[in-house]
């Protein structure tokens, strides 16, 4: 089977309220980001599946051969997808060699890429392909980056698969898919993050597959057209985590104390909602000091209840700290334990106190930069619309 070159990308995102809350049905906030996770299909003629993940060191090869013997089950239909096929997860991790509990970086990436690979050909003949795929977002930091990594992967092998066209006209520089075609890509992402994560709500490939601001509430996604324009700091306090084990532990302590967790959960929804209503409210009324005021103030209670439900850590105490010493409020994002929080600027942050208060968080260690937001979800792209020095990456290998 011979499939088309292509190149797409997807966006990472930030969390602004609902994070491992909307795991257990409550409501979530999130936002794309300008930062994407870019891949290249290269259609082979060698024999061979090859992925080249570079961001993570991690360059592997199979001979289709070996990936035959795997799929002699195979009945599966790519264009239903509800739960993940327990049987080939058990024998690709069979193949890998990797437990169940394992975290691994690459084993979580090459299971995720060869899941959807096997499930969208296995039931015709398989072909011979070169995946490389490189992103601007830190990895395992809480901004999406395996939710836009399975969106790419996602788009790309349905895109080869046939299941979906290619959007992109011979002059054009970037296309999206249709309504319809999305919906597909953003199933087939969230099996592939269900392999990362365990247990995900599906709000990270909702954003990476539509980008812009959503709500999304038990798999039901509402896209937020109307939104002022936030400032935004984002902080990477470089501790590594898993969002994997976070979620998980989460779980647990909602299972050990339900009737003080439930509670913080139902918290959080009612921060999700009133930061939506107070956000509607900046975009048809002047927008005025109390709004902020507002907006502050949830951030603060959220990254409370974050702490109590056990995904804090010193280092995001120190973020805090240092914002708000300078009249800046911050919170965790994505399933923190680490990894990346989120600082509200205002309208009149000036771009002398924004640029101090980013070094001082340099100097604490962290990587701090001003962000925009509300990038477009996932695309296609033409050789020349991608940014030169990751066209190189991909064309490298
Ligand atoms: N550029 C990439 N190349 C290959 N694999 C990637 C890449 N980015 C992410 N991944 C996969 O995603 C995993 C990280 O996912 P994880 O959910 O823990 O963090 P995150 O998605 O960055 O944060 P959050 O889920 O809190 O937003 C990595 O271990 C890897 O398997
Ligand atoms: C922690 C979490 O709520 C967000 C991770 O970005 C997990 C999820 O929603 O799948
Ligand atoms: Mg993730």
């Amino acid at each position: 089977m011979q499939v088309t070159d292509l190149y797409v990308s997807a966006p990472g995102k930030a969390i602004l309220h609902g994070e491992h809350a909307v795991v257990h049905g409550k409501v979530a906030l999130a936002v794309s980001l300008n930062l994407r996770t870019y891949l290249r299909l290269k259609a082979d003629t060698f024999g061979q599946v090859c992925i080249n993940l570079p961001n993570i060191d991690t360059f592997l090869s199979w001979d289709l051969s070996q990936l035959k013997q795997l799929v002699t089950y195979f009945h599966g239909k790519r264009d239903e997808v509800q739960c993940l096929d327990a049987e080939l997860v058990r024998r690709l991790r069979e193949f890998i060699g990797v437990s169940n509990g394992s975290l691994d970086t690459c084993s979580m990436a090459t299971l995720s890429f060869l899941y959807l690979y096997l499930s969208l050909f296995g039931s015709g003949e398989l072909p011979s392909l070169t995946l490389t795929v490189w992103s601007e977002l830190p990895t395992g930091a809480g901004l999406g980056s395996s939710a836009a990594y399975s969106v790419c992967l996602a788009a790309a092998l349905l895109c080869a698969s046939g299941a979906i066209p290619p959007p992109l006209k011979e002059w054009e520089h970037t296309a999206r898919w249709c309504q319809e075609e999305l919906e597909l890509i953003n199933s087939w992402a969230f099996q592939g993050e269900m392999i990362i994560h365990g247990n995900p709500s599906g709000v990270d490939n909702a954003v990476g597959t539509w980008g812009g601001m959503l709500r999304f509430l038990a798999g039901k996604i509402i896209p937020l057209s109307r939104v002022p324009l936030l400032r935004i700091l984002l902080t990477n306090t470089k501790v590594p985590r898993s969002t994997k084990v976070l979620v998980a532990g989460v779980k647990d302590k909602i299972n050990k104390f339900p009737s003080i967790m439930v509670p913080v959960l139902d918290s959080v929804d009612a921060i999700s909602c009133t930061c939506e209503k107070v956000l509607s409210e900046m975009t048809c009324e002047p927008i005025t000091g109390e709004h902020y005021n507002i907006l502050e103030e949830l951030i603060d209670i959220n990254q409370h209840h974050l702490n109590v439900m056990g995904v804090g850590h010193p280092a995001l105490d120190r973020l805090c700290q240092v914002t708000l010493a300078k009249g800046l409020h911050s919170k965790l994002t994505g399933a923190g334990g680490g990894g990346c929080g989120i600082t509200l600027l205002r309208p009149e942050t000036d771009s002398l106190m924004a640029q101090s208060t980013v070094q001082e968080l340099k100097d604490c260690g962290f990587d701090c930069w001003e962000t925009s937001i509300g990038g477009p979800g996932v695309q296609q792209h033409s050789a020349i619309s991608v940014k030169e020095e990751i066209l190189e990456i991909l064309n490298y290998y």
